[in-house]
């Protein structure tokens, strides 16, 4: 058994902030579910790995090797490039480089990352931009990348729809089918730090890359290279380190869709350690709906008689209340109805804990 110990915050460039103390094991390799999508459960397992964690790892997930390792590739290089030609690229207002530091409100991390929009202008515009030697092969491989991923994000939405017995099946994909879906794609790439003593097996070293937070969006699509440092925070708030794997994609449930299943699916909260001596790098796309789109709890999702926990708000009006927000805030409180805040006995408000860094 692997004892997770309280992650610490490299004090060159942040203070340091309370985190909750971590416990857990290294059961992780069986307590995560696994969804293979060419299997006939996909659905209820997928449903109950939304239920139970907000996370799981999808395999058979269709998307083209090729395209995951040329945009990997790309990425190395650019995170290879010196310091000041990726400044070049930055900052992140809301797109660009970014390095350190994470948002606009103090949050930060030993992360440095790119951030995207998939769209083919901003593709053919901005993101050339930010890669100095091949902008093309650059904004093709986003491209690549992002319409494959985009098609998994469709399919694992349809699944969801379909095991929740949805009357549609397009229920929650057509949020990301629809031309004006708000996605974003985000290349985080960990430095490895060896001037930190490593303290475990794999080269973790407990220095946090990217802090504890959930994603505002309905899901999250993540890969990363062959070099852990994830952790997921269980219903109890014990946490995981998800063992890494190349080969696959996991899947985070976002804010928005805990709102849309008015709690049954669990937003998951996770961070990111570095490595002591690997570089870890992931690319992870969001799912966010259009920004007009509504967001409120959908009677489908809901058992009959089921009071709605949240105010119904526009994608717009939560992402621009989310991004006033640091990391760990939550975010989802001022959506809360006032009458469902004080009822703690529900495992659906497990996972919304009024943990704040401020
Ligand atoms: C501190 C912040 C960074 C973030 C915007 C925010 O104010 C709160 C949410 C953060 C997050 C987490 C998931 C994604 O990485 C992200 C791009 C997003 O949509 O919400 C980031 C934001 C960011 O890095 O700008
Ligand atoms: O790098 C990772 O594995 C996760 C990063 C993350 O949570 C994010 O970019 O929102
Ligand atoms: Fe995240």
């Amino acid at each position: 058994m692997v004892v997770l110990s309280k992650p610490i915050f490299d004090l060159n460039f942040s203070p340091i902030k309370p985190c909750k103390p971590t416990s857990n094991v290294d059961a992780a390799l069986t307590m995560i579910p696994v969804v293979d999508l060419s299997s006939h459960d996909a659905k209820s397992k997928l449903l109950k790995a939304c239920e139970e964690f907000g996370f799981f790892k999808v395999i058979n997930h269709g998307v083209p090797v090729e395209s995951i390792t040329s945009l990997e590739s790309k990425a190395v290089n650019f995170f290879s490039l010196a310091q000041t030609q990726k400044d070049e690229a930055g900052p992140p207002n809301p797109f660009g480089y970014g390095n350190k530091s994470i948002g606009l409100n103090g949050d930060v991390g030993w992360v440095e990352y790119l951030l995207l929009k998939t769209d083919p202008l901003f593709l053919s515009q901005r993101c050339r931009a930010f890669y100095g030697e091949d902008p093309l092969g650059f904004s093709n491989a986003v491209n690549d990348y992002a319409e494959a991923v985009k098609e998994l994000g469709c399919e694992v939405l349809e699944l969801l729809a379909e095991g929740a017995e949805m009357k549609q099946r397009n229920a929650l994909s057509r949020l990301l089918m629809d031309d004006e879906s708000d996605t974003v794609l985000r290349l985080n790439h960990y430095p490895s730090r060896p001037d930190v003593q490593v303290s475990t097996i794999g080269g973790g070293n407990n220095v946090l890359g990217f802090g504890e937070h959930t994603d505002p969006q309905i899901i999250s699509i993540l890969r990363s290279n062959s070099v852990s440092g994830l952790e997921i925070s269980l219903k109890d708030g014990s946490w995981v380190a998800v063992p890494s794997d190349p080969t696959s994609f996991f899947i985070l449930v976002g804010d928005s869709l805990q709102v849309m299943s008015n709690g049954r699916f669990r937003s998951v909260k996770h961070r990111v350690m570095t490595n002591g001596l690997r570089p870890r790098l992931s690319m992870i796309y969001f799912v966010g709906p259009s920004l007009q789109e509504k967001i409120g709890p959908m009677k489908e999702l809901m058992k009959e008689g089921e009071e709605s926990m949240y105010k119904e708000f526009t994608w717009n009006e939560y992402k621009t209340a989310a991004y006033k927000t640091r990391l760990g805030d939550n975010r989802l409180g001022p959506f809360q109805k006032k009458s469902c805040i004080t009822n703690n006995n529900s495992s659906r408000a497990d996972n919304v804990t009024l943990v704040s860094y401020n």
